[in-house]
Formats: structure tokens, sequence, C-alpha cells
């Protein structure tokens, strides 16, 4: 077969000598009109009329220079005089596509209630005319309730789909998650590649794997992601309390950040001004928190915290003793790896992505590793145990580029696992705070906001966190 092939075509009604090579995927032309395009970054995919291809482009524009810029739609239409050029043409450049291994079934589930209840609009604005450019059958789904998507994987014939696809906030990616894990045969749905469209509050996931490959964070750039079908793989952490176990994709949270999240709900009429007024309220009346933690350090962080001589031994312990083999007795005394810390705290958080939601760069060094994947087997974990009030207003403000993360106040830690005793707020009766995982309340202490009902796991016990490497699959713009 040959390389390159060349020919006189009519590209957009312009006459031109028009070549294509299909090993670099490069076509360009050049006569009464020229440009170019490699199917590989800028092609959706083609349709073909009896003597015509049309190119379904999404390309940077010519003057693009930073990472800011627009990609474009645009259809270029080229024209043969022959059915055999055309057939040859429509063979190669449809071959070339296929080599690319994209997906071609997608299950999208798009959350009605997402955000400012856009997501609707999102999916048919954006996600739908670039998936439907690209010749990929969709099925849709609109989740109708909490936990819905994870109901609706559960059951899933997986088979008929190359992806899930969530056009949401972070929490339907998360439900998706929990779905698979779930499942019986959970080691190979877990292998399914999972895509996020942002369209809720928080966004922390697409945004941190848009930004780690230098791109906006929008509909379209996320959209184009899983059309072109690359895939990374991403830690999971496994959240275990007792026999409740939650996996969790971003991020756990306690203290400050969580009051603040969770209590400024009643402020929801200030519009995007609520967690600004209710961070500002907070820290004029700021908490801090009784509590115990033990972590496995990565390497390079074994002087921080206090040597652990078993201050959190839990019944999780026992169990999990496969995951925590650092912990153990060795004639009658505590041997460990792990670090101890204990209260008051004003914040804990562990990280698994730099990009807590689209606004908010928690853990810059939570970096993606040479292939550009968040998959190191460490989360960031982020401690702030006593501040002067106006720093900590400083540090906030700073948070959105990541420099808060220099400041003296703040410890930052990689860890390898990780175990919590959440206690109660000092100096006052509420017996405690929130623990919040992924942007979801798990646990509240007793006195805290909310009907605590439902929530999955209990305030007090330990929590522990484990890391289970690589395990998920996502697509990446990368
Ligand atoms: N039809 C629905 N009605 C109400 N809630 C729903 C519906 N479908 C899904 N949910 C719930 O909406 C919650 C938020 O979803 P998502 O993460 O997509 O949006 P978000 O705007 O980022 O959320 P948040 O404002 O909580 O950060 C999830 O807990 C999900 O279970």
């Amino acid at each position: 077969m040959e390389e390159t092939i060349q020919e006189e075509v009519l590209i957009d009604n312009l006459r031109v000598k028009a070549s294509f090579s299909s090993s670099s995927g490069l076509l360009k032309w050049t006569g009464q009109g020229n440009g170019s395009l490699i199917l590989e970054k800028d092609l959706l995919g083609i349709s073909t009329g009896p003597l015509t291809i049309t190119l379904h482009a999404f390309q940077l524009p010519n003057n693009a220079c930073c990472g800011d810029s627009q990609r474009l739609r645009r259809d270029i239409v080229i024209d043969f005089d022959l059915p055999a050029s055309h057939n040859l043409w429509h063979n190669e450049i449809q071959n070339c596509l296929n080599s690319y291994g994209r997906p071609k079934r997608l299950l999208l589930l798009v959350n009605p209630f997402s955000g400012k209840k856009g997501a609707q609009s999102v999916y048919k604005a954006v996600v739908e005319p670039l998936l439907k450019a690209a010749g990929i059958h969709i099925t849709l789904r609109e989740t109708k309730f909490q936990r819905h998507a994870e109901e609706l994987v559960k059951s899933l014939n997986l088979t008929q789909f190359d992806g899930i696809v969530c056009v949401s906030g972070d929490g339907i990616l998360v439900e998706v998650l929990n779905g698979l894990m779930k499942r019986e045969d959970w080691e190979q749905a877990i292998k399914t590649p999972l895509g996020i469209v942002p369209a809720g509050t928080g966004n922390g996931m697409a945004k941190s794997l848009l930004d780690a490959a230098g791109e906006p964070c929008d509909a379209s750039n996320a959209t184009f992601a899983v059309i072109r079908g690359h895939t990374q793989s991403l830690d999971v952490a496994k959240v275990v309390q007792g026999n409740v176990i939650f996996h969790s994709l971003l991020l756990l949270t306690w203290g400050f950040i969580a009051d603040v999240d969770i209590e400024s709900e009643k402020f929801r009429w200030l519009g995007s001004l609520r967690l600004d007024f209710y961070t500002l309220l907070r820290i004029m009346w700021l908490r801090h928190y009784d509590g115990k933690l033990a972590y496995l350090p990565a390497p390079g962080y074994e002087e921080t915290g206090r040597p652990y001589t078993g201050e959190l031994h839990s019944e999780a312990e026992v169990k999990s003793e496969g995951n925590h083999s650092d912990i153990r007795h060795k004639n009658g005394k505590y041997t460990s790896d792990w670090r101890y810390m204990d209260g008051a705290f004003i914040m804990v958080s562990l990280q698994n992505v730099p990009w807590a939601s689209q606004d908010f760069l928690a853990a810059p060094f939570a970096k993606v590793n040479l292939f550009c994947q968040f998959s190191d087997g460490c989360l960031d974990m982020i401690i702030l145990r006593d501040c002067p009030q106006w720093t900590l207003l400083n540090l906030l403000m700073t948070m959105q580029n990541g420099n808060s993360v220099k400041s003296k106040y703040l410890e930052y830690v990689k860890v390898k696992a990780f175990r919590l005793s959440p206690g109660g707020r000092i100096g006052s009766d509420v017996q405690g705070g929130y623990i919040d995982l992924d942007g979801e309340v798990v646990a509240r202490g007793v006195g805290a906001e909310g009907d605590g009902s439902k929530d999955l796991m209990l305030y007090g016990p330990t929590i522990d966190v484990s890391i289970l490497r690589g395990l998920a699959t996502v697509f990446s713009p990368v």
C-alpha cells in the first residue's frame, strides 16, 4: 500500500493539489486554497457521499499561540472526479482513523441536577454535536436521583460500551466508580474507560486532567479527549470503616474546608458569594478539632510527624493487616514505618489529583508522572494546625494558583496509606465536624448540621484509606 497519496481535487470548491500520508496522518493541500490537518489531533470523523468526503475537523486556529485558544468546528468537503480516487482516499483516511482505536459506542450519563442545572444544555449544545460528528453511537441516560448512576452501572452490560462518560460534576463520576467496584466482575469492569465532561459545581477531575495537558477546562476539550480515545490509569483511594467501603477519586477533607463546603449550603441564596461569605465567617470564628491521624509516608517524607506507636490501633487495622503490613508487633514492641500526628487541627485534607475544584489548586505537587498519569500510588496530605486568622485568609486567597502550600503553616506530606480518628470541636459542645469524601458528607459528629441518618460512616471510629494504584482508567487529553 502506498504511504502517501496525491490527487488534484476540489476542497471547499477550490481546485487544489492534495496529499495524504497514512503513516503521519497528515493531509495537506495547496493551490487556489491551502491548508492542512493531522487526523489524530484535528479530526473528529468523516462522512462520505458518492464522490465526496466530508472531514469533520476540530482544529486550533492557525494563529493559536497559548494554551487558552479554542478549537473550531469546521467541515471540509473534498470532491473527487473519479470513483476510484474517491474510494482510495476514503479507505486510506478511514483506515488511518481506525488505527487510533477510538471509542465507537459510549454510554452518556447526564445529571440534570449538576451545577446550575445546566448539564442537559451542555450535552445538547456541545457534547452531542461533537460525538455525532465523530460517528460515535450514543446511549443516553439521565440520572433521576442520588446514586442512580451507581445503580445503573452495577447492572449494566459493559460489553456494549467502549466507555462511560459523565456530563456532570465529580459526584456522578464517583458514583460510577463505586458502581463498577460493587459488581461481581469488578476486576474487569473497572477497566472500562471513564470520561468526565465538566458541567457541575466542582469539576476537579476534568480540570486536573485537562490542565495537565495544558488545555482549558471546558466541555468541548473534555469531549474531544473522549473522542480521541487516549486513556490513562488513575489511582483509586479505598476508604474503609468497619464493613463500609467507599472508593474515592478526588479527596477526603475534614475541618475547615468541609465545614465551609457543607454549612454554606444554607446560604445558597447568595449565589457564588456563598463560599466567600461563609469562609470569612469561619475565619472570624475559627474552629479547631481534636483528633489523631497516622500515615505511611512516601519516600522523602519519613521525617514528618512523630513515630507511630499504635495510638490508632483499631479493628480496621487488624482487618487490613494485608495492606498495612508496616504496622506490626515484634517481641511485644510496636515497630512501624508509619508516622503519627494529633490535634488540634484546623484542617486535614487528602488529595488524589491537583485540583479540588475548577478554581482550587489544593495539591500542586500531586503531579502527573513521566507519562502524564495520575497513578503514583500516593495521596497528598495537607494539614493546617494553627494559623493567624489574617494569614489564613491570605492562604485561602492564594489557593487558586497553588502558592498557599508554600506557607509555613501548612504541612504537605505525600502518603501511601492514611488513618484518621476525628474528634470533637475544641471549646464547643458540638461533638464533631464532617468527613467529606469527593464532595459528599460520609460522616458527621453529634451536633453538626444536617440529618446524618443516611451518612455512610460514623464520626469518631477510625477511617482507613489505602491506595489502589492505577486501578481506574480515564479518557485523557494527553
Ligand atoms: N435527577 C437528580 N436529582 C437530584 N439529584 C441528582 C439527580 N441525579 C443525580 N443527582 C445527585 O446530584 C449530586 C451532584 O451531582 P454532580 O456531582 O454531578 O453535580 P455538582 O453540581 O458538581 O454537585 P455539587 O453541587 O454537590 O458539588 C450527586 O450526589 C447525584 O447523586
